[in-house]
């Protein structure tokens, strides 16, 4: 390690003073203009990972969901998946060391997680489409070459695509082949598979509206449906040409709003669906024939895909198990669903595609999302071999026939991570092979009314939660206070958490009526600002809709 290379190297990407970040639930998060120093350093980090793992570091630079102003960088471990926790302590470190400090934190982290330092290092990097975005991956390309590791740029690409490369790089190509060119080859081979038997029978060709929330999702798709045409027919909307990143559009905004998005033209009953900012996120939508909006989002996913998969399993009488994971923000009524109806097992994990992706590893077949739209499906290596040797039989029977249905599933899924291309596809592919409307699929169960809010606290730290974040053990006094509240309403349920990527804290109630749900929601807000330490306005009573909305300092 030439540490007075790394120290001159790093001069020209110098750490504003006192600045202090945390690699949170997604990775490092703020304004473009702060993070020059922390794609450096990430960079840096990326090298003695993959030194340490003897494997491709992925890293990633994107803000998701939030304003075009903001960016972010999350690293990407061996098997496509998150930053293992350990790394993440190093991670915080590394970005928050004084520019002296800097050897000498390297070499701590080294030292720590026993790097191998001679080892060979190779990095991946992608970036969205954000103004910030190409700039700051030179930033982490630099702090990639000073450390001697070798790198490949893939440019523009939606993160769950990265999380792709990495996982087919690192496994000797049997996951996929790591271009953009063989993520879309694998995906639509399946999908077209899938589906031929659906599109066979005479169904009419089936089209899509897709609100691209002007983010890398348009590019991507936009080169990718021609791959998969003769099957679905994607029509795009908010492709970037024109709109701002994430403004009035996108799944975040559909989900939290609770409204279409802007630049979509949407007649009744017609199908939509919204990625996020870098196409790990998807939610479906439509406008029933009377004007009113429904929102499907990652919980009727996960009913729609569990439902899915029960059938061809039983068919092929191997007792895989079948597990569905959510969070607390999951609405009671699909963890009902799931439970009751479908009977197939919950777990509840706190929020953070992380712990559910670990839950979901303890099934052979583990469905996991969160009800904001983020989340894929994870065949244990066991299922894959018993469903691929199933599918290879020579016998052409019933047995056979679902074996191969859940081959294609298999590839058709991004196990890596939540993939908004291939949980579209997947979900088209069900409503097809089923013969189901947006419509049908919606009815499967009706959501609990529900409602969301942020409250501003002086440190949202003097909260700390248990049971997946389903209780609140401190501040004292506040669970109590929530039981109380909660008491008050029929079908209810309330819970608050400090949130991992914002300096709020999460107050989420449901109610049997939507003016339950808010009232209680404001009740619950009112009794945090107390007993937590809130700073600013007070909490108010929502007296309509729009006080819910982004503009309003403590309600979105
Ligand atoms: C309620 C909610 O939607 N929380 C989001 C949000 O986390 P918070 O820790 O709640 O800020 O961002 C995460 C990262 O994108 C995402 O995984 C999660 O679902
Ligand atoms: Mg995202």
């Amino acid at each position: 390690m030439d540490l007075d290379a790394v120290t001159k190297q790093s001069a020209l990407h110098a750490k504003p003073d006192g600045l202090t970040l945390q690699y949170g639930t997604a990775g490092f998060r703020t304004k473009a203009e702060h993070l020059d120093h922390v794609m450096f350093r990430m960079g840096l980090l990326a090298v003695l990972r993959s030194k340490q793992t003897k494997s491709t570091i992925g890293v990633m630079v994107t803000a998701s969901h939030n304003p075009e102003e903001d960016n972010g960088v999350k690293l990407v471990d061996p098997l496509g998946e998150m930053l293992a926790p350990s790394w993440e302590e190093h991670a915080t470190c590394l970005a928050n060391a004084e520019e002296q400090e800097l050897p000498r934190v390297l070499l701590d982290i080294s030292e720590k997680a026993a790097v191998n330092l001679h080892q060979d290092a190779f990095v991946v990097v992608g970036r969205d489409t954000r103004p910030s975005s190409e700039k700051l991956s030179q930033s982490v390309i630099d702090g990639v070459t000073v450390l001697g590791g070798q790198f490949h740029d893939y440019g523009l690409l939606t993160t769950p695509q990265l999380h792709y490369m990495v996982y087919c790089r690192n496994t000797s190509g049997r996951y996929g082949k790591a271009t953009i060119e063989g993520y879309y080859q694998k995906l639509s081979t399946a999908f077209v598979e899938l589906t031929k038997q659906a599109f066979c029978s005479g169904d009419d060709q089936r089209t899509l509206k897709v609100d691209c929330a002007n983010g890398i999702g348009a590019l991507k798709l936009r080169e990718m449906k021609h791959y998969f045409s003769q099957g679905l027919s994607v029509q795009l909307f908010n492709d970037g040409t024109e709109g701002k990143l994430n403004h009035l559009c996108g799944a975040d905004f559909v989900k939290s709003h609770q409204k279409p998005p802007q630049g979509i033209e949407m007649k009744s009953n017609e199908r939509c669906c919204s990625f996020d900012g870098d196409a790990d996120r998807i939610i479906y939508y439509y406008h029933d024939a009377d004007g009113q909006f429904h929102l499907v989002d990652g919980d009727k996913i996960a009913a729609l895909i569990s439902g899915f998969l029960k059938e061809p399993l039983l068919e092929i009488g191997d007792s895989l198990s079948l597990g569905v994971v959510q969070t607390a923000y999951a609405n009671g009524s699909s963890t009902r669903y799931l439970e009751e109806v479908m009977k197939v097992p919950v777990c509840c994990t706190k929020t953070g595609v992380k712990h559910l992706h670990h839950k979901a590893q303890e099934f052979d077949i583990g469905v996991y999302f969160e009800a904001n739209g983020h989340g894929t499906v994870l065949f244990s290596k066991a299922a894959e071999m018993k469903i691929k040797q199933l599918a290879e039989e020579l016998e052409e029977d019933k047995k056979r026939k679902a074996a191969k249905m859940l081959e294609n599933v298999i590839d058709l899924f991004n196990q890596a991570t939540g993939d908004a291309i291939s949980d579209m596809l997947v979900i088209e592919a069900i409503l097809a092979l089923k013969g189901l409307t947006v419509q049908q699929w919606d009815a499967l169960y009706t959501d609990l009314p529900n409602r969301q809010l942020k409250v501003k606290v002086a440190d949202r730290q003097v909260i700390s939660t248990t049971d997946a974040e389903r209780q609140a053990v401190k501040p004292p006094g506040l669970q109590e206070a929530i039981n109380e509240l909660v008491k008050k309403y029929r079908l209810s349920r309330a819970f608050v958490r400090p949130s991992g990527t914002e300096d709020i804290v999460r107050v989420y109630a449901e109610a049997d009526s939507q003016e339950n749900a808010d009232s209680l929601a404001y009740e619950v807000s009112l009794a945090v600002f107390q007993l937590a330490g809130g700073i600013g306005e007070r909490p108010q009573p929502a007296e309509s809709p729009e006080q819910f909305l982004d503009d309003s300092p403590l309600f979105s």
